[in-house]
C-alpha cells in the first residue's frame, strides 16, 4: 500500500471548487451581495469572471477585520464586489478610498451598497490608479491600515512602491491574480496569446516581491492567488 503523502495542491478538480463555493462559501454570501454579483453576470457576461470569487470575498472581509483596518484603499473597483465586501466589514465610521479608471460598473454597484447602508464609508476616485496614488503620495499626509489591488496587472509593482508609503508599517498590502488563471506555472507557448503580457507582469512582480525585504509576504491559494504583503519598515 502507497502511505506517501499526497502534494500540498488543494484544488485538484473544478469540482473541488464547487464544493467550497456550495458548501461554504454561497450560504455565507450577503443577500445585496449574491445580488450584485449576479446582475454583474448578467450584465457583462464572461467579463463578471473579473469578480473576485465568493470564498475570496469572505477572506477579504475577514483580513479587514482581523487587522481592525479602519481606513482601506482598493485599485480595481469594476462593479464593486469586493469593495462591498470591504465597507461592510469596515466599521460604521471605517472609510474606503476606491480607485478606477472607469466609473460605470461603481455606478451599477453603488446602487446595491446604498441599499446596505454602507455607501457612506465609499471615497471614490475615477483616475488612472497610477495617477491617482501619485497625488495620495503628495498629499496631505494620511495613513492606510489595509490595500486590495486588483487592477492593471502591469503596473503591480509601480502600485506596490506607492503603497508602501501610503500603508502604515504593519498594514498589509494584498495583490489579487498572482496565479494568473494557473499560468504562471506553464510554459509561455501553453499560454493563449491574450494572457501573455499579464502573466509576464505577473511573473515579474512576483519574483521581485519574494525578494523584498520591506515586507514580509504569504502567497495564499485562493482564487486566483492572493498575494499578502505586510509592511515592515
Ligand atoms: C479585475 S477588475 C476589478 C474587480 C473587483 N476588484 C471585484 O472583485 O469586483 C479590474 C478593474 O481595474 C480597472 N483598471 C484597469 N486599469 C486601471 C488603471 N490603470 N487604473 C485604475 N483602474 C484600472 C478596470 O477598469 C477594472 O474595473
Amino acid at each position: 500500500m502507497d502511505h506517501s503523502i499526497p502534494d500540498k495542491q488543494i484544488l485538484k478538480s473544478e469540482a473541488l471548487k464547487q464544493y467550497i463555493l456550495e458548501t461554504s462559501a454561497y450560504p455565507r454570501e450577503p443577500k445585496l451581495l449574491k445580488e450584485l454579483r449576479e446582475a454583474t453576470v448578467e450584465r457583462y457576461g464572461n467579463m463578471s469572471e473579473m469578480v473576485i470569487p465568493v470564498d475570496e470575498g469572505l477572506f477579504l472581509s475577514m483580513l479587514v477585520k482581523m487587522t481592525k483596518a479602519k481606513n482601506t484603499i482598493e485599485i480595481g473597483v469594476f462593479t464593486g464586489y469586493s469593495l462591498f465586501f470591504t465597507a461592510l466589514a469596515l466599521p460604521e465610521d471605517g472609510r474606503i478610498t476606491a480607485i478606477d479608471i472607469e466609473r460605470i460598473g461603481y455606478d451599477m454597484g453603488l446602487e446595491f451598497m446604498k441599499k446596505a447602508g454602507v455607501d457612506h464609508k465609499i471615497n471614490f476616485i475615477k483616475s488612472d490608479a497610477l495617477k491617482a496614488l501619485d497625488e495620495l503620495v503628495k498629499g496631505e499626509k494620511q495613513e492606510f491600515d489595509f490595500a486590495f489591488v486588483d487592477g492593471d496587472k502591469r503596473n503591480y509593482f509601480n502600485f506596490f512602491e506607492r503603497l508602501l508609503k501610503l500603508v502604515k508599517v504593519g498594514g498589509i498590502i494584498a495583490f489579487d491574480n498572482t496565479l494568473w488563471f494557473g499560468t504562471v506555472a506553464e510554459e509561455e507557448d501553453e499560454v493563449e496569446d491574450h494572457m501573455r503580457l499579464y502573466r509576464k507582469a505577473i511573473l515579474q512582480f512576483n519574483e521581485k516581491i519574494a525578494l523584498d525585504s520591506r515586507v514580509e509576504i504569504s502567497q495564499v491559494s485562493i482564487g486566483d492567488g492572493m498575494t499578502l504583503c505586510r509592511r515592515l519598515v
